[in-house]
């Protein structure tokens, strides 16, 4: 049987995991990465790259959970090799923190991080404004390392990369067999999928190498989450703004959000700012689509939709998008087959 050949739209994280899934998972295809933009210009290069998960209003907790753990489990072996540095993949300790006691005093996500408890008194005294507070151990990446290490992983899996902007997927229907649309919030245009939509994101990117605990304010707003290379500092959340211009008034508030929590930031360095579009989704739309033409079809898995938590849940959900294009292939070999008897 021919090798079955498969496009991925998309280069940010999403794209370049399920790619690397797919090579490594399924022998009889070829694979094709397809973007208009790639590393360090994706959303994805932007993100904090914290393994905490946002939780999706529209799929079963248990589903979210078990993405979770792989790609928790996943990041964790790279971090335990001698790959950890090249993929830019570090353990990071530190607390959560809450004006009031939350509602979820244990998330669904506590046994899945390390040395999950609750924060004794002693360590809530640095936060006086806080009354509760979380305290665990999770994995965080750097962003741009791990987007230029998945692709060092496809070029050795032997699989193409090309820059083109897709206009619409049935043009990939010569040259391919099955298309895997990862294309985060180009989707909204590329598939008409108005369920889509931008959630702004400004956060600065500083060099403070003595802050080694992460700190996130329980309401999402404010973190401080250091990496290998900088500390990430949030940050903003502004649903349906689509403006990537750097906005001096935020980036103030979110330095002086984080100082107010860690007074040390005040020394910071080499303050950068950056914005990216989270695409969000009340559900990651993780699905398989047949296009028709004039009688022709063309398999589509989409995985798309990651909002928030595209890090968090990456490897799980590349895991599922590989099991649907293992099907797709499993009915096009059928209806060959079946064409020949
Ligand atoms: C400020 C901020 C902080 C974040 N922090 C975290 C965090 O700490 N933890 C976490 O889990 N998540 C975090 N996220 C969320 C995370 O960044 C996203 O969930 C994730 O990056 C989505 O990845 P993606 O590949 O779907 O999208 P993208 O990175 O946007 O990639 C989409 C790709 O599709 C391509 N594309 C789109 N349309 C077309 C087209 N028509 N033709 C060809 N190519 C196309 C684009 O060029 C791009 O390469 C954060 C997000 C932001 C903005
Ligand atoms: O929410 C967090 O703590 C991680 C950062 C993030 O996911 C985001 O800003 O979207």
């Amino acid at each position: 049987m021919a090798k079955q050949k498969i496009a991925v739209v998309g280069a940010g994280l999403i794209g370049l995991s399920t790619a690397v899934y797919i090579s490594e998972s399924i022998s009889k295809c070829s694979v094709t990465v397809i973007s208009d933009k790639f590393t360090p210009n994706t959303t994805s290069d932007v993100a904090a790259g914290m393994l905490i998960p946002h939780t999706y209003q529209g799929i079963p907790i248990h589903q979210q959970k078990q993405w979770f753990r792989e790609t928790f489990d996943y990041l964790f072996e790279i971090n335990n090799s001698s790959e950890a540095s090249d993929a830019g993949i570090n353990l990071v300790s530190g607390w959560q923190i809450f004006k009031t006691i939350p509602d979820e005093v244990l998330p669904f996500w506590s046994d899945v991080v390390l040395g999950f408890r609750s924060m004794t008194e002693e360590e809530l005294k640095k936060f006086p404004q806080h009354r509760f507070g979380q305290a665990f151990t999770t994995l965080k990446c750097d962003c741009p390392s791990y987007l230029l290490w998945l692709e060092k992983r496809l070029k050795e899996n032997g699989c193409q990369v090309y820059a083109r902007r897709i206009e619409d997927l049935w043009e990939l229907h010569s040259k391919y067999d099955i298309v895997v649309n990862c294309s985060g919030i180009g989707s909204r245009e590329l598939m008409g999928d108005l369920e889509i939509h931008p959630v702004r994101g400004q956060v600065l990117k500083v060099d403070a190498p003595w802050v080694n605990h992460f700190i996130r304010d329980g309401d999402g707003l404010t973190y401080i989450y250091p990496g290998i290379h900088n500390v990430t500092l949030g940050g903003t959340r502004q649903k349906d703004n689509w403006s990537l211009s750097p906005d001096p008034r935020s980036s103030k508030d979110i330095f002086d959000r984080c100082c107010a929590l860690e007074p040390s930031l005040q020394r910071a360095q080499d303050v950068k700012v950056r914005v990216g579009l989270r695409p969000s989704r009340l559900a990651v739309r993780l699905q398989k689509e047949i296009l028709v033409h004039d009688g022709k079809k063309l398999p589509v898995v989409h995985n798309y939709g990651h909002g928030s938590g595209g890090f968090s849940v990456h490897r799980g959900t590349a895991k599922e998008a590989a099991r649907l294009v293992g099907e797709c292939i499993a009915a096009l070999e059928g209806s060959s087959l079946k064409a020949k008897l």
